[in-house]
């Protein structure tokens, strides 16, 4: 049996995750986390009438058995739960996305020295891990690419953690190159979006999205465009569990689900 404890459960990720954790019989979901509610106990939340689960609303007020730390909170807020975390001893399995490098550096090397697992995935559904490999594959061979991912217009920050991700990718299999025409101009500031190593990124918030990416090749004559989408943040469930499953196995923190699959 995991024991796991779920931060950002009020939010639409945490609430999925403690639900899949309540539903899977090898999970026992042992506290929740988050910063804002006023529940004392998960079964106070209309969505989880009948659960009895301690909840937390101060990092220093938590005090659990859980082996397991699911986050998926704010970008301000992953850091410092994420080290509480590895401090006390819990493998974090985080979703959040939005910390900058030298934060997951630190993670990592924290995680070394307490020889504890956890996990940082951009993405949890397999078709967004199989479109980055799938880009990363693509772009040995068509170097020009833009980025476009697609998100509800609740999302904080941009670009997506798993666009991020996709351009990291790309950057590591093809030689650095500005793209596009070298004396071009941009009428309204940001036309072109984001640039990443010569890459650009769109980000575009609309309601009705939940989570979709597109990366477009163009090569002389020809192009390539490959496409995931999230319809249904159940898609983000089956990587989550593979995380929790695996995670206490590991002495390291590994970035990106494919770790671990
Ligand atoms: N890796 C993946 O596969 C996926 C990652 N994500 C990422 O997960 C994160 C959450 O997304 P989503 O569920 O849509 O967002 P929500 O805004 O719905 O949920 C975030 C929750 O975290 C709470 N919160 C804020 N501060 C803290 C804190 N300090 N400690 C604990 N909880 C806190 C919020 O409370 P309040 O509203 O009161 O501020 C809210 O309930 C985002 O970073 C998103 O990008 C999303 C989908 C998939
Ligand atoms: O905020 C979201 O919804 C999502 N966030 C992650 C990201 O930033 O890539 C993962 C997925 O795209 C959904």
């Amino acid at each position: 049996m995991v024991k796991v404890i779920v931060a950002g459960y009020k939010g639409r990720m945490g609430s999925t995750a403690a639900q899949m954790v309540i539903d899977n019989p090898d999970f026992e979901l042992v506290g929740v986390y988050d910063a804002r509610s006023q529940d004392q106990n998960l079964g106070e939340d209309d969505r989880f009438k009948g659960q009895d689960v301690p909840a937390f609303h101060a990092l220093d007020k938590i005090k659990t058995d859980a082996t397991v730390w699911i986050d998926f909170t704010i970008p301000t807020a992953v850091y410092e739960n994420a080290t509480f975390a590895l401090k006390h001893g819990i493998s974090p399995v985080i979703g959040t996305t939005g910390m900058t490098d030298t934060q997951v550096k630190n993670l990592q090397t924290l995680a070394k020295e307490k020889q504890i697992g956890g996990l940082i995935a951009p993405n949890f559904g397999i078709s967004a891990v199989l479109l980055m490999q799938f880009a990363q594959q693509a772009a040995k061979y068509f170097p020009d690419v833009e980025i476009i991912e697609m998100h509800h217009d609740d999302k904080i920050d941009s670009p997506s953690g798993t666009a991020i991700s996709t351009a990291k990718k790309i950057a590591e299999v093809r030689a650095p190159k500005e793209q596009g025409n070298p004396d071009a101009t941009e009428t309204i500031p940001g036309a072109r979006g984001a640039e990443y190593e010569g890459m650009r990124i769109h980000a575009v918030r609309l309601p009705g999205l939940v989570a979709h990416e597109e990366v477009m090749f163009g090569g002389p004559g020809e192009g390539l465009t490959i496409r995931q989408d999230s319809f249904d943040r159940i898609s983000f469930m089956t990587g989550v569990k593979v995380a929790v499953e695996k995670v206490n196995q590991y002495h390291e923190l590994f970035v990106g689900l494919e770790h671990l699959l």
